[in-house]
């Protein structure tokens, strides 16, 4: 079995409405393995979001324990979580988050330049990563200069920038028509196969359903398997 990459125990949240506690997550436990791709799906409201932003060490649980690639977000300060953060996890939105005044080669680099990396190597990784999700040719284009497609390809090269452990992608074909929705569920699942990173995909897409080694559907504050 392959290595455990992300891993929640006993994961518990609530929000408060008013006086009262609405209990979002109850006693969840998840694990994902290097590599594997997993699809979270689950109505809407159900909490795939409140559980994305705990695995990412992004909020805190009311009980319980995240752990991604070694570091157990609830066990580590500020600092070493951001450090985690920057090498070991990725992100991809529903909505791309592309800075508009820097271009697609400079989107992708930004996460190396944060880590540390010269300008001169980012460069080359990013030019890259571009190739991979078959944007070459529009590496000095800036995010408004890009179709919708371009812009959510561009966003996951930069996921992948800092070879992640994981990453996180929340409705990463949401905004997208169907057949570029396609395509970039295409992109992300040759990507997925061709690297350790483990996928972990919130979803309402049900097409990803064919191509992630597990889908978990979150009911009632628990993750299901099926
Ligand atoms: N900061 C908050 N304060 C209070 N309630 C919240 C807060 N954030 C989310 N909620 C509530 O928690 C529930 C779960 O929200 P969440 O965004 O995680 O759901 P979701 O499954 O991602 O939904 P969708 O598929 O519509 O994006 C919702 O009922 C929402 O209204």
């Amino acid at each position: 079995m392959n290595r455990v990459m992300l891993s929640a125990q006993g994961i518990s949240k609530s929000y408060l409405q008013g006086q009262n506690e609405l209990p979002i997550l109850r006693d969840l436990a998840m694990t994902v393995h290097e590599g594997e791709m997993v699809a979270i799906v689950g109505k809407s409201g159900s909490g795939k979001s409140t559980l994305l932003n705990l695995l990412a060490g992004l909020d805190h649980p009311d009980s319980g324990e995240v752990t991604l690639a070694d570091c157990c977000w609830q066990k580590t300060g500020e600092r070493e979580r951001d450090r985690v953060r920057n090498h070991s996890l990725g992100f991809v939105y529903q909505f791309h988050h592309l800075l508009p005044e820097f271009s697609a080669l400079e989107n992708v680099a930004m996460p190396l330049r944060i880590a540390g990396m010269s300008s001169a190597k980012a460069r080359v990784v990013a030019l890259d990563l571009l190739a991979k999700v078959g944007l070459s040719d529009r590496a000095k284009h800036r995010p408004n200069q890009l179709s919708g497609g371009e812009r959510q390809r561009v966003a996951i090269a930069r996921g992948l920038a800092n070879s992640p452990a994981v990453v996180l992608m929340d409705e990463p074909t949401g905004n997208l028509d169907v057949e570029t929705a396609s395509e970039v569920r295409d992109l992300i699942k040759t990507l997925s196969r061709s690297a350790s990173t483990a996928f972990v995909i919130v979803t309402h897409d049900p097409s990803f359903a064919e191509y992630a080694d597990r889908v978990l559907t979150l009911t009632n504050g628990k993750l299901e398997d099926h």
